[in-house]
């Protein structure tokens, strides 16, 4: 099981992850996705979705027409660990566009 990182590592881990921040009053990192449209946003949902079921790592999230609010934290170990870390990698890849 991976254990919450140390203050360091995971401002490190953030540095290297746009759009990804602390979240206000818990041990979670977060993210809001904007998309051009609803279809791109649950398109966006659906490939994370596949990716977090791989991982047996879940994201919180909220999706209100072209916005995706994400919010990570490992629920086994209390707080952000690397599962999370490696989530919002995969997260920000999957949103970037390839065009
Ligand atoms: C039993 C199962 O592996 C666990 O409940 C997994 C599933 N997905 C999870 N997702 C997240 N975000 N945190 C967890 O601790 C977690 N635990």
């Amino acid at each position: 099981m991976s254990e919450r990182l140390s203050a360091e590592a995971r401002r490190q881990a953030l540095g290297g992850l746009p759009g990804w921040t602390d979240v206000q009053g818990r041990d979670a990192i977060g993210k809001t996705f904007v998309f051009k449209d609803f279809n791109e946003a649950f398109g966006f949902m659906s490939r994370a979705a596949l990716v977090a079921e791989k991982m047996d790592h879940h994201p919180e999230w909220r999706n209100v027409y072209k916005t995706v609010e994400v919010v990570l934290s490992t629920h086994d170990a209390g707080g952000v660990t690397a599962r999370d870390i490696e989530l919002a990698k995969a997260m920000n890849a999957i949103a970037k566009p390839t065009a």
